[in-house]
């Protein structure tokens, strides 16, 4: 049903959110935790975490379900508050053991994984929901606009059950930007989603923070979106921060082993650690200085083992399994020494047929070498 009232007016520039490339004039926020706990009852939901988002980041609190992501981003919002500790947005402490400044008050904005529209309201007045101290008209101006922007306009005075679940997690997106936050807290916001549309509903999504600038703090479970999202990653173990840095650096230089597992399927040997270097039956390694041996544990990514060139020195592998997967594809390769096949993932044009016998090579990038103690899953 199509309503009598005009819903677009003329904006002042200011409150515009602006079309592709054209943002308004947002000042993107800068949030801190300094040294936030939360406790509930035995559990150490959060422990002693710190770290900043700087204003215009987009950055995802990453880690294994219950490792008190959400708990921190509630202590954000302001929903929770930190047992110890502080938070901080732009150097103004917004919780603390001697403040506590609520929700509404901190122009932060929240988006969750079921996305929450009102199933009674209309599209445009969910997605003006959130312009209550402004004039309906201009409210719903700002609205139109905004979907205009994600594409859905057309919808504005359907209904949340008329649209599928990409087309809701974006009207989503459009509410929680319109009253133009100055960081944008989401909660899994793509998982309801099926996985061929989580891909461009990202994307979009990325498009869209920049667009309006805000610094945009995302929970995630997934280190692909992680990875795929965000210009810095915080990952978390167990209610710790465990690493924050660039989604590079932590494919690349995970801290701890549960960490490199986290990021991709890896297969484990023992190595033997002489004059700074570790020795395996897939060949030697540079062992880092953490590393003090005797023994150490040496994680190897699939991708890391390939196939030695005509001419190469190589390790002799017996391929026992292969599978294909397309572009790739995965073996198990017996090594001398090991008592297990590792993986490998090998182009599928240069790939070894089962039970053949061929030399392989193993790149250092995708090597990693911790204690051995460090068997602690994540
Ligand atoms: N209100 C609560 N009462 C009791 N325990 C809680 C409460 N909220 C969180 N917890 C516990 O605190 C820990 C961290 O929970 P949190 O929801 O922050 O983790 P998470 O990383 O967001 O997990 P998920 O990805 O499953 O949402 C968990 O052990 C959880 O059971």
């Amino acid at each position: 049903m199509r309503s009598a009232e005009p819903i677009r007016e003329e904006l002042p520039e200011s409150r515009r959110w602006g079309t592709r490339g054209t943002a308004g004039a947002t000042f993107a926020g800068q949030l801190t935790f300094e040294n936030v706990s939360r406790r509930f009852g035995r559990t150490a939901a959060v422990e002693d975490v710190s770290f900043t988002l700087k204003p215009g980041e987009i950055a995802c609190l990453l880690g294994p379900s219950g490792c008190g992501k959400t708990t921190l981003l509630r202590i954000a919002a302001g929903i929770d508050k930190p047992d110890a500790g502080r938070l901080l947005f732009d150097g103004q402490e917004m919780a603390g053991p001697e403040r506590f400044v609520p929700p509404e008050k901190r122009n932060i904005g929240l988006m969750f994984q079921d996305f929450a529209l009102f199933p009674h309201l209309s599209i445009i007045d969910n997605v003006a929901f959130g312009l209550n101290s402004l004039p309906k008209g201009e409210a719903r101006g700002i609205a139109l606009h905004a979907l205009e922007r994600v594409g859905l306009a057309h919808y504005a005075h359907s209904y949340p059950h008329n649209l599928s679940g990409g087309e809701q997690q974006r009207v989503a997106l459009a509410r929680a930007l319109v009253p133009r936050p100055q960081v944008l807290l989401m909660d899994e916001p793509f998982s309801g989603l099926d996985q061929r549309l989580r891909e461009s509903v990202r994307a979009e999504t990325l498009t869209l923070l920049r667009e309006t600038r805000a610094s945009c703090l995302l929970v995630t479970h997934d280190p692909v979106e992680a990875m795929g999202l965000a210009d810095r990653i915080f990952l978390m173990r167990q209610g710790r921060l465990i690493q924050a840095g660039t989604p590079e650096e932590l494919y690349r230089h995970p801290a701890d082993a549960p960490a490199a597992r986290f990021f991709s399927d890896t297969d484990e040997v023992r190595g033997e650690v002489r004059d700074g270097l570790v020795v395996t039956p897939l060949g030697t390694f540079a062992c880092p200085e953490r590393v003090k041996g005797p023994d150490a544990l040496v994680l190897i990514r699939p991708q890391g083992i390939r196939r030695a060139a005509a001419g190469e020195t190589g390790v002799e592998g017996l391929v026992t399994e292969t599978r294909f997967q397309g572009d790739d594809v995965k073996c198990r390769v017996l090594f001398k020494g090991l008592d297990e096949p590792l993986t490998a993932l090998l182009g599928s044009k240069a790939a070894p047929q089962r039970g053949e016998t061929a030399l392989f090579r193993v790149d250092p990038d995708h090597v990693f070498v911790f204690e051995l103690a460090s068997l602690q899953p994540i």
